[in-house]
């Protein structure tokens, strides 16, 4: 799930803020910000970036095993929810529901990929939004798990 969400950023540029004082010395990474500057972070560009991620653009389940790496806003390399004061309020319910939701529908279900589609060819590039979604919507076919026929 923290693979998914760090690869496909869900909120790519978080929610904008907005400077509440001028940063009065050109300290902070080298920019002077004027109060009232609607600030924008680039969540998905952390994502993809070399010196915190090997592999950025790798799907790498095994990425977070074993790493203390969280999305409670305090590894600043990995900030679904964003962070800070404004930080998403939903997080706890978004995990479980993301979990369920998942593990749901792979128990459930038998997935097949649609008509010529490999997993070679399947398109998993972004369209970029306010929120992301697929490029090119990907096409399955789901059969009830032969696990839960009765015998
Ligand atoms: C995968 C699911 C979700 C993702 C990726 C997500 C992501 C985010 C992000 C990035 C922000 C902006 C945080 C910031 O700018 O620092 C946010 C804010 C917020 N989220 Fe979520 N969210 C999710 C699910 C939910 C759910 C389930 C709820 C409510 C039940 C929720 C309620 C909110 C609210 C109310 C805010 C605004 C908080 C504020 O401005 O004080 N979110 N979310």
């Amino acid at each position: 799930m923290k693979e998914t969400l760090r690869l496909h950023h869900p909120i790519p540029l978080l929610l904008p803020r907005n400077a509440m004082q001028e940063t009065n010395y050109i300290g902070y990474i080298g920019y002077m910000i004027p109060k009232e500057t609607q600030v924008f972070m680039n969540a998905w560009a952390i994502r993809r970036d070399l010196e915190c991620w090997e592999d950025p653009m790798y799907f790498k389940l095994e990425r977070f095993l074993g790493s203390n790496i969280e999305i409670k806003g305090q590894s600043f390399e990995f900030i679904p929810f964003g962070s800070g004061r404004r930080i998403c309020v939903g997080i706890s319910l978004a995990e479980r529901v993301l979990h369920l939701g998942v593990t749901s529908l792979l128990h459930y279900f038998d997935w097949k990929l649609g008509k010529d589609v490999t997993p070679e060819s399947m398109d998993m590039n972004d369209k970029m939004g306010i929120t992301i979604r697929k490029l090119v919507p990907l096409k399955v076919i789901p059969n009830k798990s032969v696990m839960l026929e009765p015998s």
